[in-house]
């Protein structure tokens, strides 16, 4: 017995002598810190030969540059996330192991169970780069006790911009000296959400096909639809039936919804969970629809938002096998499910829909179901499947911008739109210049 137990004592010990140490970098805050060690430490128990050193890294813009420049300074991590829009940066910068050739040399890898929608944003070229990992779309929340109150029915929330329009103003209590006690809808102020209201229509962003049939030269949403959709915020922005929050703060708008000051919000279905939560906690029936669009536009659908793990090169083969492992287990069946269930990113894959499906989990939870059609009942086509350029972060800076100029009534909505997309064809022609 006694040598039994030092044979074991000395295993334990030669494994975390031997064990293979990767680092993971990732922009998940609050909460999802812990979900994210959680589902590490289950990767440790499988795999006791392999550490994993999890960091929260910041926003998404901060965990980018962080990864820049640790690629730089030669300290880059093993896996880290990225946002979706830093895919095309990613792949001219060269810092990353394209996840198709892993997937290629790995026999236990079967790509054909992830989703179509969800591969149809990632692969670029015909090729896969990145592990896709926490997808979502932008949804609109809505209070249905509100909707009940304002004398509203809350089975029959508004699809169309114009319909949203009016339903926002019977939502909106104003004080006797025209203070918003309530308003009808709230979003962040990103561009993230215009991106998402022109695929709605089926419009594109960027030119050769929304930089997926070519490298893009010029930014392409001076548009009857993008004008819509800038006329449509700046009518409820300037009418208080809108409140628009602080440069790219999410947590403004998610926290005026939750505290029933809003009665709508848009915002990424990877709110789901916690949208769910909260309405249970602060008394109120939560109800989720699909983007609404103008009712005559063309009907498109929605891009997948979120961010996708990268495999960084020049490791030791060894710990890029660890890396790979890890990589793979963080998009299998069940971590998936877990995630989704948790958050609300979507699984990004078929096989963990097809289990929740059998278990019944739609029927329970409506708002994930809602989340998910609008994904599954989305047009496919180059304008959902998102633009792709290595100017995204400052196209985005850029729209965000106008918006902002716009609501604060420095510009017209098409003065402000014309300003967007002079600045998102300069950000391309700036980033061509650069890399090309
Ligand atoms: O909040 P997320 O993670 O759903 O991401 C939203 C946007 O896609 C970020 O670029």
């Amino acid at each position: 017995m006694k040598k039994f137990l030092l044979v074991s004592v000395v295993l334990m010990f030669s494994l975390i002598l031997s064990a293979t140490t990767i680092q993971f970098w990732h922009a998940m805050g609050g909460w999802r810190i812990d979900f994210l060690q959680s589902q590490a430490d289950a990767f440790m128990e499988l795999h006791p030969d392999i550490e994993v050193e999890v960091q929260y890294t910041g926003s998404y813009r901060d965990t980018l540059n962080k990864m820049i420049a640790a690629v730089q300074a030669g300290t880059a991590p093993h896996v880290v996330q990225v946002f979706e829009i830093g895919t095309q940066m990613m792949i001219d910068g060269e810092v990353a192991i394209p996840i198709e050739e892993m997937m290629e040399a790995d026999p236990t890898f079967d790509i054909g169970k992830f989703m179509p929608q969800v591969l149809n944003y990632y692969r670029v070229n015909g090729k896969l780069y990145s592990m896709p990992f926490n997808s979502s779309n932008a949804i609109v929340f809505y209070n249905k006790s509100l909707f009940e109150k304002a004398g509203l029915d809350p089975h029959d929330p508004p699809t169309t911009f114009e319909d949203f329009i009016e339903v926002a103003r019977k939502l909106t209590i104003k004080d006797s000296a025209g203070n918003v006690e309530q308003a009808g809808f709230t979003v962040s102020l990103n561009s993230w959400f215009f991106e998402q209201l022109l695929a709605a229509q089926d419009a594109p962003l960027i030119d050769q096909n929304n930089g997926r049939t070519g490298r893009p030269t010029k930014a392409v949403f001076n548009t009857p639809e993008g004008l819509a959709i800038f006329e449509w915020w700046n009518t409820m922005s300037q009418e208080g039936t809108m409140i628009n929050t602080k440069f790219e703060d999410w947590t403004a708008a998610r926290n005026l919804f939750i505290s029933q000051k809003a009665a709508m919000l848009m915002t990424s279905t990877s709110d789901v969970a916690l949208m769910m939560e909260s309405a249970e906690t602060n008394g109120f029936e939560l109800g989720s629809v699909f983007l609404p669009r103008p009712s005559d536009s063309k009907a498109g659908g929605a891009i997948i938002g979120g961010g996708s793990l990268w495999l960084i090169d020049g490791h030791p083969d060894e710990e890029t096998k660890a890396a790979w492992e890890f990589i793979k287990f963080m998009a299998s069946t069940e971590q998936q499910i877990e995630w989704h269930k948790a958050t609300g990113y979507f699984p990004v894959r078929k096989d963990s829909v097809e289990k929740l499906v059998a278990s019944g989990y739609y029927g329970d939870y409506p708002d994930h179901l809602t989340a998910l059609l609008q994904l599954l009942l989305s047009v496919q086509s180059y304008n959902t499947n998102g633009a792709i350029t290595g100017a995204f972060p400052e196209i985005r800076t850029v729209v965000t911008t106008a918006i902002e100029k716009m609501i604060a009534k420095e510009m017209t909505p098409s003065e402000a739109l014309k300003y967007a997309e002079d600045g998102a064809t300069q950000a391309i022609r700036d980033y061509n210049e650069a890399n090309y």
